[in-house]
């Protein structure tokens, strides 16, 4: 059977017999539209947060930073709403901030879980001093601030299924530690200065966007594999169970929690999360859809170290109880999105793409 997938802003697509553009339009129209400053915004979360809150309030409300040059093929980037800033230079963060007005910082610069532990130094620069000018800039300018944690905060002592907001956190990453840190440090700055910090603990995020060198890139790269070779050679044991999320989910708990009300909120720091797969899971689910998809197996001893020291599943049942947390998208609606994506891009590449809707079968 053929259906028809909507286009929404960008990576936005739904499968699903409801509104995909519902929870964005609610959340706009009641309330201010803010001006957001996005660091790290040419990374896998930051292009696809930026083209939601251009939707939903207009170009002139996000600007876009980050150190690296604007893809040619990044349509969504215009040079009038991004600049280059070194997370590092603290005044530079302070000097976009009064220079367009800010009053809400989403920092999503970082290094993540692989490629941390292959430049420790590196990850402690950009992890932490990062969050530091980040907090420093938005206690003297009282903004509003969004630092995203991650299931990689926890690690092997934490219990591993349905894991809660508040349990042990001794993770055996640098990533994980300097996530902790970040986390701490938020609610520090939040209990002694006033500062806005909210942040939320993300599972694997599963886009059309490539991911930066995380644990759980694979979820992702199995979609292009499928794609382009039929065939995926994964980097974790079949039985590796980890938390993920679709990115229109993931988009949304960030600007849904961004707008709760500071009455609404028990805690700074909240898990979200979509559903739990295995690689032997997601390839069944592909098979659904690519009946011929074949998967084998070399595993990385790094990254499934990992994966082994985080949660299999995690318990989001207070962002759900206290500011309305519900995502949308199970395991088969975002292999449909994802193929339906990725089938896009590649016709484009090839020039003969549709822009305003696609079809899968
Ligand atoms: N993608 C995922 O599955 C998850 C991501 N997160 C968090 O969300 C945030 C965004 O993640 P992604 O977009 O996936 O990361 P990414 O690796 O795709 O992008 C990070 C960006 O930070 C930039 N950056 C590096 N050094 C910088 C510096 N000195 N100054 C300014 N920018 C710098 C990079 O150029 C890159 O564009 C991170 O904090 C990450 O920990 C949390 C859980 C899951
Ligand atoms: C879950 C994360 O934080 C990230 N995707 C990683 O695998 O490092």
């Amino acid at each position: 059977m053929r259906r028809t997938l909507v286009f929404i802003p960008k990576r936005c697509y739904s499968p699903l017999p409801v509104d995909p553009l519902a929870r964005f339009k609610t959340i706009s129209q009641t309330s201010k539209a803010p001006k957001v400053l996005i660091t790290g915004s040419l990374g896998q979360l930051g292009r696809g947060l930026n083209s939601v809150y251009k939707y939903m309030y207009g170009a002139e409300c996000v600007t876009m930073s980050d150190i690296v040059k604007v893809p040619s093929d990044a349509h969504d980037v215009s040079s009038a709403n991004y600049q280059f800033l070194d997370i590092l230079n603290q005044s530079a963060i302070e000097e976009a901030v009064v220079n367009r007005n800010i009053d809400t910082i989403v920092h999503f610069s970082a290094l993540l879980s692989a490629v941390g532990e292959q430049n420790v130094p590196l990850a402690l620069q950009v992890n932490c001093r990062g969050v530091e000018n980040v907090l420093q800039v938005a206690m003297r300018h009282k903004l509003k601030v969004f630092i995203p944690s991650t299931i990689g905060a926890f690690g092997p002592t934490t219990p591993r299924d349905d894991t809660p907001d508040l349990t042990i956190q001794v993770p055996t990453t640098i990533y994980g530690v300097s996530k902790v840190y970040a986390e701490r440090l938020g609610e520090y700055y939040n209990h002694r200065f006033g500062v806005d910090f909210r942040s939320l603990r993300f599972p694997g995020i599963i886009s059309a966007t490539k991911p930066g060198g995380g644990t759980t890139d694979y979820a992702i790269q199995i979609f292009y594999d499928a794609l382009e070779k039929g065939s995926h050679t994964c980097y974790l044991r079949p039985d590796t169970s980890l938390p993920m999320m679709y990115d229109t989910d993931c988009m949304a708990s960030v600007v849904q929690f961004l707008s709760a009300d500071n009455s609404q909120l028990k805690r700074r720091v909240y898990n979200v999360t979509g559903f739990s797969f295995t690689p032997e899971q997601i390839a069944g689910a592909i098979r659904k859809v690519m009946p011929n998809f074949q998967i084998d197996y070399k595993i990385c001893e790094t990254r499934q170290a990992i994966a082994d020291s985080w949660p299999r599943s995690l318990d989001d049942s207070g962002a759900r109880n206290d500011w309305g947390w519900n995502p949308e998208y199970g395991l088969d609606e975002t292999v449909q999105v994802m193929f339906a994506l990725l089938q896009r891009e590649i016709a484009q590449k090839k020039g003969e793409g549709g822009e305003k809707q696609v079809t899968t079968a």
